[in-house]
């Protein structure tokens, strides 16, 4: 494709060379540039892309995009443009031809629920026998299969990586595609240059705040995904933020679709009736009502279904199937899971890890605990001053809502976790908690399980699907659910031997 077609109609200023020059692939990474393509050179947290344009020219680079006044000692087009990122996006989006327009392609943002409201709607649709991408913090799938499209960040993809995925989605025959959007990839431009039809906010609560400084920056963040809807905007409307979101959207031409247990919403859940293991719950929407069960405990999966349950309705499938495909959701991993389960104990892997996730992990589970709540958790937060807000927060909801916490390492990452734990296990003494601190994670995991009597439950959370563990630079092997499994046949093997 020519750079002139690539670039045209953005503002910019030509530094060298002329636009005339065919462009045969993309790239905002110097190690991926190859013959006759371009370089995006982003301005990062960490190095500076321009310092890499000579690498890329070396590579084959016909032409570069910066923003920063460059001479390059090459025969290569070089435009000046005043954000790269930005850039980066609508030119990806122009090389795929535009994908997301092909797909009925649905946005879900907020701090909790992005995950699990995503399995919620891709069960409804494939109920409807619909092929379904997702794109989220369990990769990115076409049905069950994974994309072959290379992706190298966790949640939401820089946007080359996001617009290659749609047009493989939409080759593959690809009809709806629900995506997480973190606020990280909107503030960052990554989903620039996409068109959503639907758009969901299920919650905003403090997160994050080492990249959105305060709370204000961070809701302006998410409410950037709600520029980039054509059909549909569904918002919780229970949630402080939600409402403001509301406010925000209501002139737009997009149509504004409420959900919520508490307030007047058009989607609406009333005689919710909450069990151990499971919530049922009748869903008003415009279009009647149904009774609804979710495999999972606690308001919040009422909260995530029913958003599912507003994207069923926005996109025009009847009741009974979006029913069907909530209750065929068994369980999601790592949320709430129920790892091991015996007449003894109940142990549980949950992926809370933010304050408010926290607080209705524990408070989900308390009502169904017969003995002790006991919590295995650490704190992964900025360092410094910035994060400490979160790690005293965090501490104090253990204290609150735990019987007793063991304080243990999340992903200490370059991060001292002896100092981490230190403050955290603070905040839980100061607000009356009793704990145990404990460096190591599989250590603690065993503490806890060595301490429980009949009838506790243990609630292991932070990590909930995930499969390692960083400590500094590296990353080590940890699936929670198989620790738990060892530790419990190793105890069995124990006991039995004793009685041998
Ligand atoms: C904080 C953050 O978002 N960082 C993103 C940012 O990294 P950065 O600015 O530090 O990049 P950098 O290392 O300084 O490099 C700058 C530029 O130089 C280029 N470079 C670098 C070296 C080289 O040899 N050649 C070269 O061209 C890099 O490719 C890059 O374009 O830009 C990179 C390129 O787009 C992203 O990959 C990177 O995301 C990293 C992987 C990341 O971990 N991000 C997390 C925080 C994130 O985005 N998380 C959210 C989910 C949050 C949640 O809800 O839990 C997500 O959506 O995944
Ligand atoms: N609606 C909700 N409100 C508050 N907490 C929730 C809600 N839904 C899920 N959670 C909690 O947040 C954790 C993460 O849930 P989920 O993975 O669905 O959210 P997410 O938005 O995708 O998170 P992340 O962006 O960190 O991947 C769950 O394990 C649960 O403890």
């Amino acid at each position: 494709m020519l750079l002139a077609a690539l670039v045209e109609g953005l503002e910019y200023g030509t530094l060298q060379g002329d636009l005339h020059v065919d462009i045969s692939d993309i790239a905002f990474d110097s190690r991926e540039v190859s013959k006759g393509g371009l370089f995006v050179a982003i301005t990062g947290f960490t190095v500076d892309g321009h310092r890499y344009i000579e690498k890329a020219v070396e590579l084959g680079a016909a032409a570069v995009l910066v923003e920063k006044d460059i001479h390059v000692d090459a025969d290569v087009t070089v435009l000046k443009l005043q954000d790269t990122r930005q850039a980066l996006a609508e030119v990806a989006a122009r090389f795929y031809g535009r994908p997301s327009e092909k797909l009925n392609l649905i946005g879900i943002t907020g701090t909790n629920g992005k995950t699990s409201t995503t399995y919620f709607i891709k069960s409804i649709l494939e109920q409807n026998d619909r092929k379904v991408g997702v794109i989220g913090t369990i990769g990115a799938m076409v049905g069950n299969e994974p994309l072959r499209t290379k992706s190298t960040t966790p949640t939401t993809p820089e946007s080359l990586h996001l617009q290659r995925m749609f047009a493989d989605m939409a080759e593959a025959g690809v009809q709806d595609c629900v995506m997480e959007v973190s606020s990280h990839a909107l503030s960052l431009h990554r989903a620039a240059a996409t068109r959503f039809k639907i758009g969901v906010f299920t919650n905003l609560t403090p997160d994050h705040l080492e990249l959105h400084k305060t709370m204000e920056e961070y809701f302006e963040a998410k409410a950037m995904l709600f520029d980039l809807t054509s059909d549909f905007n569904i918002i919780n409307v229970d949630n402080d933020f939600g409402r403001q979101l509301i406010d925000k959207v209501k002139g737009y031409d997009t149509k504004l679709v409420t959900y919520g247990i508490e307030e007047d919403a058009d989607i609406r859940a009333t005689d919710i009736r909450y069990e151990a293991d499971r919530t049922t719950y009748l869903a008003h929407t415009p279009a009647g009502s149904i009774e609804i069960t979710v495999n999972l405990p606690g308001s919040i999966y009422v909260y995530n279904s029913l958003a599912a349950v507003a994207c069923a309705y926005c996109s025009g499938i009847n009741l009974e199937h979006a029913a069907a495909g909530i209750r065929a959701v068994e369980r999601i991993k790592g949320r709430l899971e129920v790892v091991y389960h015996d007449d003894e104990r109940k142990i549980i892997v949950d992926f809370a890890h933010t304050e408010d996730s926290l607080e209705k992990a524990l408070s989900t589970l308390r009502p169904f605990t017969q003995g002790r709540l006991l919590l295995v958790f650490g704190v992964y937060a900025a360092p410094g001053a910035v994060g400490s807000p979160k790690r005293e927060a965090m501490g104090k909801i253990a204290a609150e809502h735990a019987d007793f916490s063991i304080v243990t390492s999340d992903n200490p990452k370059d991060q001292d976790p002896d100092a981490i734990i230190a403050e955290v296990s603070a905040a839980v003494a100061a607000a009356g908690g009793a704990y145990r601190g404990i460096v190591d994670r599989r250590e603690a995991i065993q503490f806890a399980i060595d301490m429980s009597e009949k009838d506790d439950v243990i609630l292991i959370a932070g990590k909930g699907h995930e499969t390692t563990q960083v400590i500094g630079k590296t990353e080590i092997p940890f699936n929670e659910a198989e620790i738990v499994t060892e530790i419990m046949a190793a105890r069995k093997s124990n006991s039995s031997s004793k009685k041998v």
